[in-house]
């Protein structure tokens, strides 16, 4: 029987307050900005990931879902993942001699993600953190999460972020070799366990322009871009790194508001112009405005990325406040029963009547239309070792499709 290793590891979703959009080189996904995220629950949004390596295996190979991802597996993103990989699990076989050459084999990979994948809710960055860190763990690799954030980042760049829990930065660095790209832990997530988080599914298709190629056009053709690089992400970067680190919520809610603003701006001047957000978006947007100025405080943040889902940032603290607007406006969506006992749920509603969240407080309730599912979470932990396998002693998955 030929020798085999296998490990298994699950990793996050995170969903940036301050927005990565822009490359300065596209092949190792080097960022034209600095960016900051909140890794949410595994609990809620994680990806499982096995892998084998075995002296018998003819190729690398990747199942995404329980099927065989042939595009995924050719593509130049996992290439150079691997590759990256293999060179330092070479460089600690070149200094001890006692350890087999597994640098030489090739791997198996098999991977779920327990949310839709490609549907705007940062499958990417879960999917190439998760493999990043099984892929390490497999080879043995020494190396501390921030230097294997340089190899994730090429994957996607979001993905670097995925390999802390709590808040998270990734520095775009200034080298043109990418060694100084890299994402650092800001605060544990033990620093601020409070901050929870809404997600709000948009109905909506498949979007038309991907993240990748919707950057590029606004770095070649939006003149906002540059100043929003040069001048406005500079300082956001700095203030927002306070605001976690002081808890102060209503500075980092309105930091992480007007970001996503910002950042949807510039996509709105790239040449043609790019519509993430749509109108059950833009009406989310108003909703928190409205929830804010009710209560006289900022209690609660949205933020969109490549797609138009709500992304609703808030503390433990404010939950009633909160919900007795988004429970009372949402509660035909699937998603509330799982985390609240009919008891919190009914008090949610005690606050207002629908007549007088509609009327009085001007609310659209056909909001709730453009919207498929909520997704109740919070800030969590990065990526874990899990006895979950899902690779069967042949190097295939255990479940397919
Ligand atoms: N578990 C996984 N392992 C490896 N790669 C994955 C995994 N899940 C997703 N991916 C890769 O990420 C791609 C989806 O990325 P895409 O950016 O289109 O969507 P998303 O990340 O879900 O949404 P968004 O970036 O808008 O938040 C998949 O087609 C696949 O190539
Ligand atoms: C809007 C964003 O979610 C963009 C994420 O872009 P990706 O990381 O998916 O892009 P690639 O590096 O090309 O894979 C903002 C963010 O997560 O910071």
């Amino acid at each position: 029987m030929s020798e085999t290793y296998t490990a298994s590891i699950t990793a996050p979703v995170n969903i940036a307050t301050l927005k990565y959009w822009g490359k300065r080189d596209t092949s190792l996904n080097l960022p034209t900005n600095s960016s900051i995220s909140v890794t949410l629950d595994q609990a809620d949004l994680k990806t499982t990931t096995s892998a084998m390596t075995s002296s018998s295996f003819t190729k690398d190979r990747l199942w995404l879902n329980g099927e065989e991802d042939l595009q995924l597996s050719q593509s130049k993103r996992l290439t150079q993942v691997l590759s990256n990989l293999r060179l330092k699990r070479k460089e600690k076989e070149s200094k001890d001699a006692s350890l087999t050459k597994i640098s030489e084999w090739f791997i198996h990979i098999v991977s779920i993600n327990n949310f839709p994948t490609a549907a705007g809710l940062a499958s990417s960055a879960a999917g190439f953190a998760a493999l990043v860190a099984c892929v390490a763990k497999l080879l043995q690799l020494d190396d501390d999460m921030t230097e294997l954030s340089k190899i994730a980042r090429q994957g996607s760049g979001s993905a670097c972020r995925s390999l802390f829990g709590g808040f998270v930065a990734w520095e775009m660095g200034e080298k043109a070799d990418g060694s100084d790209s890299k994402a650092v832990e800001v605060a544990p997530l033990e620093h601020w366990p409070q901050m929870k988080a809404c997600v709000l599914v948009a109905c909506a298709d498949k979007k038309d322009v991907s993240s990748t190629s919707g950057m590029q056009l606004t770095v070649n053709t939006s003149d906002l871009f540059q100043k929003r690089i040069t001048e406005v992400v500079p300082q956001r970067f700095e203030l927002m790194k306070e605001s976690i680190i002081n808890r102060d919520f209503e500075l980092f809610a309105d930091l992480t508001m007007k970001d996503s603003n910002s950042f949807h701006a510039t996509c709105l001047d790239s040449y043609p112009p790019i519509f993430y957000m749509n109108d059950t978006s833009r009406k989310v947007v108003r909703l928190v405005h409205k929830i804010n100025d009710f209560y006289g405080k900022t209690i609660v943040a949205y933020t969109f990325d490549a797609g138009p889902n709500a992304v609703l940032y808030y503390l433990e603290e404010n939950e009633d406040k909160l919900m007795s607007f988004i429970y009372a406006m949402f509660k035909d969506l699937s998603g509330w029963e799982a985390k609240f006992s009919g008891e919190q749920l009914a008090k949610f509603i005690q606050n207002f009547e629908e007549p007088k969240l509609e009327e009085t407080l001007g609310l659209d309730m056909d909001i709730v239309k453009g919207c498929s599912r909520v997704i109740l979470t919070r800030a969590g932990p990065g990526p874990l070792v899990t006895d979950d396998v899902l690779i069967n002693e042949q190097g295939l998955p255990k479940f397919t499709k």
